[in-house]
């Protein structure tokens, strides 16, 4: 896997090449015409988000960031499932090294996506829960696909959105929505998402999807980079600051909070849950 890794980075750094590289996890092709580079979530089945995952997705943002990418389409291998969200088994009782490590890798990758100097934009081809909506956030714009749902549920598993997680959605939907769907942990409909602008557009096929983010990307053919830039960080960067100056003291709330016995025991029935879901 180490050796994977660091084929895909000697690609990725140089920029006049035609990139595909393939990650085990995140498939990283870049677009010879255009430059801009569609990251693909390739963790079947759900593309939930695990230490390896990240490690790998966050590394690919660093990468783009540092070759001064184009832009970024974030997408999914999966026709039905953008990502699951956080994996569930890094929380249910965690290996707490390991635990560290996942929250630090998570806390970095959002800084990396919601801050990244070039556009982005997720093509939400599936169900988008918890993690998975955080993600699509981070983004600058989102095109979903019909018939799946997005959203913060992290209540209805007896979790709480961290600061963050709300600060991205409520920089999308404003303050009044957010509560509305955090405190009631709400799976919006792709129509529903539309509505109160979770979403910017909503389309029928991944092809379709592609398409209009290419359209989104041609907006900036005429504006001076930095300007789209420093635009960018002037809306987001005291939300990143505010993640940067606090995150060791989230971990280690993060840290007592994940060994309560009473979480553990719910994560164990989500878990049971879902498990059930595929047995009916
Ligand atoms: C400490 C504070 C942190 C607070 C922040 C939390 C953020 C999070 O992201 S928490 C994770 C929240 N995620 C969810 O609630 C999503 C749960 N999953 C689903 O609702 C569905 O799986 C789906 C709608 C995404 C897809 O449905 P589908 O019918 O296609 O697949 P399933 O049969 O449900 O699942 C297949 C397989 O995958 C396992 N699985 C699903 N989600 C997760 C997950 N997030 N982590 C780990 N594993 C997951 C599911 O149990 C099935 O496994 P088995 O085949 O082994 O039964």
């Amino acid at each position: 896997m180490a050796l994977r890794a660091v084929r895909s980075l000697a690609i990725l750094s140089n920029p006049l090449r035609t990139y595909s590289t393939s990650g085990p996890l995140v498939n990283v092709s870049i677009n010879e015409k255009t430059g801009i580079a569609t990251a693909t979530l390739q963790r079947p089945p759900v593309n939930s988000l695990n230490l390896e995952l990240l490690t790998e997705l966050c590394t690919t943002l660093e990468q783009l960031e540092k070759n001064k990418s184009r832009g970024l389409i974030l997408t999914s291998s999966s026709n039905t499932v953008f990502s699951a969200g956080l994996d569930i088994y890094e929380m249910y009782k965690p290996n707490m090294d390991r635990y560290k490590q996942f929250w630090t890798t998570l806390q970095q990758t959002w800084i990396n996506l919601y801050g990244s100097s070039y556009p982005t934009v997720a093509v939400v081809n599936g169900h988008a829960p918890a993690g998975g909506c955080l993600l699509a956030l981070s983004c600058e714009y989102r095109i979903m696909l019909n018939n799946f749902t997005i959203g913060l549920n992290e209540t209805k598993l007896g979790m709480i959105a961290p600061t963050w997680f709300a600060a991205s959605m409520r920089n999308a939907i404003g303050t009044r929505q957010t509560e509305l769907a955090l405190i009631t942990g709400n799976l919006f409909t792709t129509d529903e998402a539309l509505k109160i602008g979770l979403v910017d557009e909503v389309v029928q096929s991944k092809n379709e999807a592609l398409e209009k983010a290419g359209k989104f990307f041609d907006k900036f053919k005429r504006i001076p980079p930095h300007a789209r830039t420093m635009t960018k960080t002037s809306l987001r960067g005291a939300d990143i600051q505010a993640l940067v100056k606090s995150r060791n003291e989230e971990m280690n709330k993060l840290t007592a909070f994940i060994n309560d016995p009473k979480l553990q025991e719910a994560i164990g029935m989500y878990l049971e849950s879902l498990k059930q879901k595929q047995n009916k």
